[in-house]
């Protein structure tokens, strides 16, 4: 059993290929070993992470998550442990291993508790795993809340009941722990994945991990880049901020920043309006130049941070231009709502310059022409799909940034916290991007580093002291 970290790439499964896995497995082991084997880690589990808890409550649902809840509850209570066990199901409709591990339970003398405990240390959520197929209702609903409403430790096994396996959604329990079994699933890592699951861990049942069959990767860190003794600036390549329209200049001069802390060998800020001093002081290394007077084929070119409306009349030449292109904000507005830029940014991706969109949900959903509820409901999918569209790179941010082009498996950046829902850390983001393309790395690698590196700012920020985004593009 592994903890999952981010210190190294991670295979996801989703929904279908698991259950493949799954039913391969088994084929290949005697009866019901996967979920002996699953209550046994499960219950391992619960010692190590609660090794004083006396009440144990194990919450079964009616599948086979509930399976792997009856063979832990019969571990825990062979170690000594005070396991209440609730079956939310008709015991005589358990499907066969489930049933075998119901049995199991009975001939040890542990019958379900037609109630949960009055107050217990942990409980083990085996309500529902990867078969949950709708929104959680009645008494299943009642027992969640229930589980998020109660004490200590919450041990979800495989994902946290309710919550969608394959996309992160759902209302579910809320796990301090969840033990993925036989393979890892997306939806622990984006949506409401990471609130939803707590610390993930991870056992393979004995099972081989196929990593060319995964569906998606939790991504690792990016391979540290060497600076070498005989370089100069032209070897770290020239990024332009194109964007600030009046009044929103410092989004502009944040992508800038970023740029140049992230060690881009030249940085332009191209305001769309006129911008004073004050925004640039302490930053004597931008040239502030006006965009159109700037060799477009030589930059790697932040675009749309404050850009307004005004955005729209630089785009086309960039779009046609730029060696390399990340479109943020009301870039993506402008785009979005003009059918010629569309066609422009399609036009680009065919001729192969690298182009990341790093947008989020709402801009997401103004590209697709759809609703941000329908981006998150599926993020991998979203992300994928506008990829297709404009045959280029997206980063779409949020809780579990996913990276996602054409023709390549989806990437969930595993770093980040919520102290970056704070203004202009996507700006910031977006200048990284383009400092990276401008090192040279290819759109997919340079959109995933810069996700992972950006959110493992925030992660090691010192306690106490404020994240803005000004503070972030320096820590860079
Ligand atoms: N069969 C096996 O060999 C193994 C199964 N494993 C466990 O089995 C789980 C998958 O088991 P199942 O396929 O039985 O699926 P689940 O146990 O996740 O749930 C299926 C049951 O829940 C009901 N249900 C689904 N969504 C509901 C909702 N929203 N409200 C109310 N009822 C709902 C279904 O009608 C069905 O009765 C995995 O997540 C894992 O925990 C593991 O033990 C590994 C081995
Ligand atoms: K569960």
């Amino acid at each position: 059993m592994l903890q999952v970290t981010a210190d190294r790439p991670w295979p996801l499964f989703d929904v279908a290929r698991t259950r493949e896995i799954e039913r391969e497995a088994a084929a290949a082991l005697p009866s019901h070993t996967l979920m002996q084997r699953a209550g046994l880690a499960t219950a391992r589990l619960a010692l190590a992470v609660a090794p004083h808890a006396n009440t144990v409550w194990v919450a079964c649902g009616p599948g086979n998550n509930g399976g792997d809840g009856f063979e832990a509850a019969a571990h825990l209570r062979q170690w000594g442990k005070s396991v209440v066990l609730t079956l939310a199901g008709d015991p005589a409709r358990l499907p066969p291993d489930a049933a075998a591990a119901w049995r199991k339970c009975q001939a040890a003398g542990l019958a379900a508790s037609a109630e949960p405990p009055a107050t217990w240390d942990v409980c083990i959520d085996a309500l529902l795993g990867i078969g949950n197929v709708r929104a959680l209702q009645g008494e299943l609903a009642q027992l969640v809340q229930t589980i998020n409403a109660g004490p200590g430790t919450v041990l979800a096994v495989d994902v946290p009941s309710g919550l969608a396996a394959d996309s992160g959604t759902g209302e579910s329990a809320r796990a301090t722990h969840t033990l993925s079994l036989l393979t890892l699933k997306p939806g622990l890592f984006t949506a409401s994945g990471r609130d939803r699951s707590g610390r993930v861990w991870f056992d393979d049942l004995g099972v081989p991990s196929q990593d060319e069959r995964a569906s998606a990767w939790l991504a690792g860190p990016p391979p540290v880049a060497e600076r070498l003794h005989a370089s100069h600036k032209g070897s770290y390549g020239d990024v332009a901020a194109v964007g600030g329209a009046a009044g929103m200049s410092g989004a502009a001069v944040l992508a800038a920043s970023a740029a140049l802390h992230a060690g881009a060998g030249r940085v332009y800020l191209c305001p769309l309006a006129p911008i004073g001093a004050a925004p640039i002081a302490g930053l004597p290394e931008l040239m502030v130049r006006d965009v159109a007077g700037l060799p477009l084929e030589t930059l790697n070119i932040a675009c749309g941070c404050g850009g307004g409306s005004e955005v729209r009349g630089v785009l086309p030449e960039i779009l046609r231009r730029a060696k390399s292109l990340v479109l943020d904000a009301d870039a993506l507005n402008a785009i979005a709502a003009e059918p010629a830029l569309q066609h422009g940014l399609r036009r680009r991706s065919e001729r192969g310059p690298p182009t990341v969109l790093t947008p989020h949900p709402l801009e997401a959903a103004r590209l697709l022409g759809c609703t941000t509820a329908e981006v998150q409901a599926d993020r991998l999918r979203s992300a994928t799909s506008l990829g297709e569209r404009f045959g280029c790179v997206v980063l779409l941010k949020g809780s579990g940034s996913v990276i996602a082009a054409p023709g390549q498996l989806p990437r969930i950046n595993p770093t980040g916290n919520a102290r970056l829902a704070t203004g202009g850390t996507g700006d910031v983001l977006a200048g990284l991007v383009a400092a990276l393309l401008a090192a040279g790395a290819d759109p997919m690698s340079a959109a995933a580093a810069a996700a992972y590196r950006h959110g493992s700012a925030a992660d090691h920020w010192p306690e106490g002291s404020a994240l803005t985004a000004g503070a972030l593009a320096r820590a860079l």
